[in-house]
């Protein structure tokens, strides 16, 4: 399985018209491959939060469009990454769009941890809550964003699922960089399952983004990472590998679920 990660570089001197004009042509030099991902908020910027409200979008809107079309073009699976969901209600959302080759949409994945602690993104959208996982023909994908890469009980559940490939498309800072390579290799090691994350390039809103996107084995080994700069990285992986492991190092079937909690002293 051939799976191509578009590290797409995300500055405020580009309108998000015009990069997402530029995204469907850098998807369309993809044909070929089985699976294209795209990071989190390309259109408008992971960090630009004083933009969310003016680029806001309805889920069947100019992003949806735009990446159905560039889905069916190049014939590819396609993660598309996020965009800022407009809700019928008004509630902004973190929403990653995924479709087949014929252009159809498969899934939306609403980010479930808000970043931001008390400002940006934790206050200004709405908190998915359900976990999403896609049937491709060569492997089942879970879905995750960003963020969500520090909360493993999320990927576990998706594992629990059905997930092989784990995929997040993110708008990782520079400054916690080291965390990004950590938390994939753990995330893979843990689950024993493909990961590709896939970052951003570019600064926007002040924030320098670490790019250095990364695809890990179900061993934890990584078999690709990108630079810094805006860059296509493409790698070829066997899914069969996943059930291998898993029946080779049995951990998965060693967990110990329903523990009774510590008892309380004095
Ligand atoms: N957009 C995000 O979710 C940023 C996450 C982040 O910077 C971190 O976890 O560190």
């Amino acid at each position: 399985m051939r799976a191509s990660l578009i590290q797409i570089a995300v500055d405020p001197d580009e309108s998000v018209k015009a990069r997402r004009g530029r995204v469907a042509s850098l998807i369309a030099t993809q044909r070929g491959a089985d699976l294209v991902v795209l990071p989190e908020l390309w259109p408008v910027g992971a960090f630009a939060y004083e933009e969310f409200e003016a680029e806001a979008e309805p889920l069947r809107g100019p992003t949806h469009e735009a990446m159905a079309k560039a889905a069916a073009d190049a014939g590819v699976w396609l993660y598309a990454g996020s965009f800022v969901e407009r809700a019928d209600d008004g509630t902004l959302y973190n929403t990653t769009l995924v479709f087949t080759p014929e252009g159809e949409r498969a899934a939306a994945y609403r980010k479930i941890h808000r970043f931001g602690f008390d400002k940006g993104e934790a206050v200004m959208m709405g908190a998915g809550d359900e976990l999403v996982t896609v049937a491709l023909p060569q492997t089942t994908i879970g879905l995750a964003t960003c963020y969500d890469l520090r909360f493993p009980e999320m990927f576990r559940g998706l594992v629990d699922a059905g997930a092989e490939t784990l995929v997040v498309a993110a708008g990782w800072p520079e400054r916690r960089r080291a965390h990004w390579t950590l938390l994939a290799q753990a995330r893979a090691v843990e689950n024993q399952a493909y990961v590709l994350a896939v970052g951003c390039a570019g600064t926007h809103a002040g924030v320098p983004q670490a790019g250095h996107s990364i695809v890990v084995d179900p061993w934890g080994e990584v078999l690709a990472q990108a630079g810094a700069g805006e860059e296509v990285l493409s790698v070829e992986f066997d899914p069969s590998r996943v059930a291998a492991t898993r029946e080779q190092f049995p951990a998965l079937k060693d967990r110990r679920l329903g523990l009774a909690p510590p008892a309380v002293l004095g």
